[in-house]
């Protein structure tokens, strides 16, 4: 039996809404096995990040080789990256070991305000990553950042997604999660030839940690069963969807995603 495999390359989330358990539970549902590397430790709760300790970069560089000189992953995405020399180890390893299929998520600040990429890693991240990636998801003030444009309308987005084409990703998601003027929380993906939009109704609700982490690791789960880019996205919007309608009501404040959505609607259709 071929078991289709992903990693993820995030940092950790104590509260186990984002970053790599998010992912990881992702993977899971979807049938995908899971491996990691993690490049930051946060203590985190749905209140709000508490601290930021990212690893030291020998401990990153040495994890990305026990995963490339052993397995195989078949699909690979980026989290919180934190640091300009961490995205360039991260360039190194995905170069060395050929993987061709990465989801690039280009998490910059945490809900709640916390910096998980230093400002002077933002020109690495486009300089070295970004033209590796098969896709990259930003949320609009973060595709405002590496592209340099302010975005407003669905025209600049569509531009802001073609942009990032030509600044050598394959393709662009430009969410809408942020977009609190429509009821409808509609994705706009430029595939490098056409614009495809992804939609569900906005959802009501503060519990949406991690929603940006559970979108791009459902997208990598479904690249790597070679699924197909449109396929990969319509698939992690429905997951992501069902995850914040369904929300668990944990925590405080920001409550977490369901992870379990998904596949318990599956189960009793
Ligand atoms: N309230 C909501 N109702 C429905 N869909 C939502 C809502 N908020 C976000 N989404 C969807 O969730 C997905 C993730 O988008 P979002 O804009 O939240 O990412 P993000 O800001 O990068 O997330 P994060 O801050 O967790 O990294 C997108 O498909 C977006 O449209
Ligand atoms: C480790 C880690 N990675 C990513 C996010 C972004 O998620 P959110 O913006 O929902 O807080 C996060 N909070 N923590």
């Amino acid at each position: 039996m071929h078991i289709p495999q992903a990693l993820t390359i995030a940092g950790s989330d104590s509260g186990g809404g984002a970053g790599i358990q998010a992912d990881l539970k992702t993977f899971q549902e979807l049938g995908v096995y899971g491996m990691s590397v993690i490049t930051a430790i946060t203590a985190q709760n749905t209140a709000g990040v508490q601290g930021v300790y990212p690893i030291e970069l020998e401990g990153v560089v040495t994890q990305l080789h026990s995963i490339g000189d052993d397995l195989q992953p078949a699909a690979i995405k980026t989290g919180m990256l934190f640091s300009a020399d961490i995205i360039h180890e991260v360039a190194i390893a995905v170069r060395q070991y050929q993987w061709n299929t990465l989801v690039i998520d280009p998490v910059m600040v945490a809900k709640g305000g916390s910096v998980l990429l230093q400002q002077q890693a933002i020109q690495a991240l486009i300089r070295e990553l970004l033209p590796l990636a098969a896709v990259i998801t930003p949320n609009v003030p973060e595709a405002e950042l590496l592209t340099g444009s302010t975005i407003h309308t669905l025209k600049e987005r569509e531009q802001a997604a073609r942009q990032l084409v030509q600044m050598g990703a394959r393709a662009a998601v430009i969410k809408g999660g942020h977009d609190t003027s429509t009821p409808q929380a509609m994705d706009v993906l430029f595939d490098g030839k056409q614009f495809h939009y992804v939609e569900y109704p906005r959802v009501d609700t503060p519990h949406t940690h991690g929603t940006g982490c559970t979108y791009s690791a459902a997208m990598t789960a479904e690249l790597a069963k070679g699924n197909g880019l449109l396929q990969a996205v319509q698939t992690a919007k429905a997951f992501v969807h069902a995850a914040i309608e369904d929300g668990l009501g944990i925590g405080s404040v920001h409550g977490p995603t369901n992870h379990f959505a998904y596949r318990q609607r599956r189960a009793v259709r």
